[in-house]
């Protein structure tokens, strides 16, 4: 064994065969007391044992005692914006804090970066700003949009160099080199999607006229400060009604993805879905008669409600907005009824600067939570009172996100996965506060203050221990996940 940890290690163990134990293992069989045998990064083996592995064995054993190893998260969802913005986050300080919040898998999206990953070049740029940045495993979506839309030759490129599958906008998506696809366009592109078996993402909000006696959207820059200060004013801006028009129009288009159609196999998934209302009828009804149609949500559409947005409290702005605390409650039962697939953070940072916290104005301000770090705590905090179990959080944030990005190394303790693992103690409690180590680019957050549940221990990345209570690995060993 070597015993002195190198410098430029991967890894903060001296080891790659190793075991690791405890009593609350989750197997896809259920939580079970095991010995993890991991080997060059892969599990080898999983054997359920009551009692911790004996000294007399030949391998280095980390006992974790009561504390949960579950598979590592997969969080498709992530904005990490490099190149072009990092300082707005970065692979670096991103994939630091996924390590530390137990994701083990990143999937980046084509926008905030710049140039947007809309082609085989930026997507070639990509792959070059993230070289030796990566302390996780990080996948990259493409962009549709109306440029590429309807032109097979490009999005056969980015397809064929590596991208998992494609995200579009429905409505303005802030970033001016990124702009919004028509359901018409979508559907153009659903053939070649079919043809590599990869998913479309999809934003799902289509701008709608406002209620009668409401302010009409061009309005709204002319409020005044008070009246955009407000949390009611942002959220009127935003309503249901355009997650509704943008789910009817993609349950539409994804009538082509049925057997014997033109893009059969296809599949639309459903970004961060807020409406708990008419938008998940549309989609439960369309599952039900067989669509190729998945769908997320969030921890903050979970952890937070409209009511208790303190005005001027742009953290929490983001879009589709956060709703009333009885839509929330909907939101939970659909996930526990499994109406809703998973889970994923839409981490969005941006500069506080650009949060507009001193005015707290919401009109203006940034639209994204930055949260990629504490997705888990917030997950087990708040679905305690929903019959939240540990067998759920691993469907919904390993499970089923790994079926959706094909990545079929990931997402379960079973042996020949790779050893992506978390350990945490999901009994253990922290305050969001100055004191606590948050490795995001920048700290602005709707968590902070909040006291959450479910403690982060080690991470483990294809077999290197890759943080541990605080502390990362030297080196960043994570790799550019490439669709084949
Ligand atoms: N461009 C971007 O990151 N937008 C994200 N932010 C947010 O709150 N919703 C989004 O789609
Ligand atoms: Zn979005
Ligand atoms: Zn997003």
């Amino acid at each position: 064994l070597q015993t002195e940890l190198d410098e430029e290690a991967c890894s903060l163990l001296p080891y790659e065969h190793f075991l690791i134990y405890s009593k609350r293992v989750l197997t896809p069989k259920g939580l079970t007391a095991a010995i993890v045998e991991v080997d060059k990064g892969k599990i080898v083996s999983v054997k359920e044992q009551s009692t911790p592995p004996t000294s007399s064995t030949e391998l280095p054993v980390s006992d974790y005692g009561n504390a949960v190893i579950m598979p590592g998260l997969i969080d498709l969802h992530v904005h990490l914006n490099e190149p072009g913005r990092e300082e707005w986050e970065g692979f670096v300080t991103g994939t630091k804090s996924a390590a530390a919040g137990g994701v083990t898998t990143v999937v980046d999206m084509p926008l905030n970066s710049f140039p947007t990953t809309i082609s085989k070049e930026s997507l070639q740029l990509k792959l070059l700003a993230a070289n030796g940045k990566l302390a996780v495993d990080v996948g990259f979506w493409g962009g549709l949009v109306p440029e590429n839309a309807e032109n097979t030759t490009a999005l056969d490129e980015l397809l064929s160099s590596g991208a998992l599958g494609l995200k579009a906008f429905m409505c303005p998506s802030g970033i001016n080199d990124f702009p919004m696809t028509t359901a018409s366009q979508i559907k153009a592109a659903l053939p070649v999607l079919a043809k590599y078996g990869r998913p479309l993402l999809v934003h799902a909000e289509v701008q709608q006229p406002l209620e009668d006696g409401h302010p009409q959207l061009e309005e709204f820059t002319g409020l005044s400060s008070e009246e955009k200060r407000h949390y009611s004013t942002y959220l009127a801006s935003r309503p249901e009604s355009w997650e509704k028009q943008a789910v009817q129009e993609l349950v539409n288009a994804a009538q082509i993805t049925t057997a014997g159609s033109s893009a059969q196999g296809a599949h639309i998934h459903i970004v961060h879905l807020s409406d708990a209302g008419n938008s998940l009828d549309l989609i439960k009804k369309a599952k039900h008669d067989g669509a190729h149609l998945s769908v997320e949500t969030c921890p903050h559409y979970l952890s937070f409600s409209a009511e208790e947005i303190p005005d001027g409290n742009t953290q929490y702005k983001c879009a589709p907005p956060i709703r009333h605390a009885e839509n929330r409650a909907s939101l939970w039962k659909a996930l526990m009824e499994g109406h809703i697939d998973f889970l994923s953070s839409d981490h969005s940072p941006a500069p506080p600067e650009l949060k507009l916290l001193e005015e707290g104005d919401f009109i203006n301000a940034w639209g994204g939570i930055s949260s990629l770090q504490l997705v888990l705590p917030a997950t087990w905090t708040f679905g305690k009172g929903h019959g939240i179990t540990l067998e759920r959080v691993a469907l919904w944030w390993s499970v089923n996100p790994a079926k959706l990005a094909k990545l079929s190394q990931k997402g379960s303790i079973e042996v020949g996965k790779d050893a992506d693992l978390v350990i945490w103690d999901p009994e253990t409690s922290f305050i969001v506060d100055e004191n606590y180590s948050l490795f995001h680019k920048h700290k602005v957050t709707p968590y902070a203050g909040k006291t959450l549940s479910g403690q982060v221990i080690s991470t483990f990345s294809r077999g290197n221990l890759v943080y541990h209570e605080g502390h990362h690995a030297t080196k960043a060993c994570g790799l550019s996940i490439l669709s084949a």
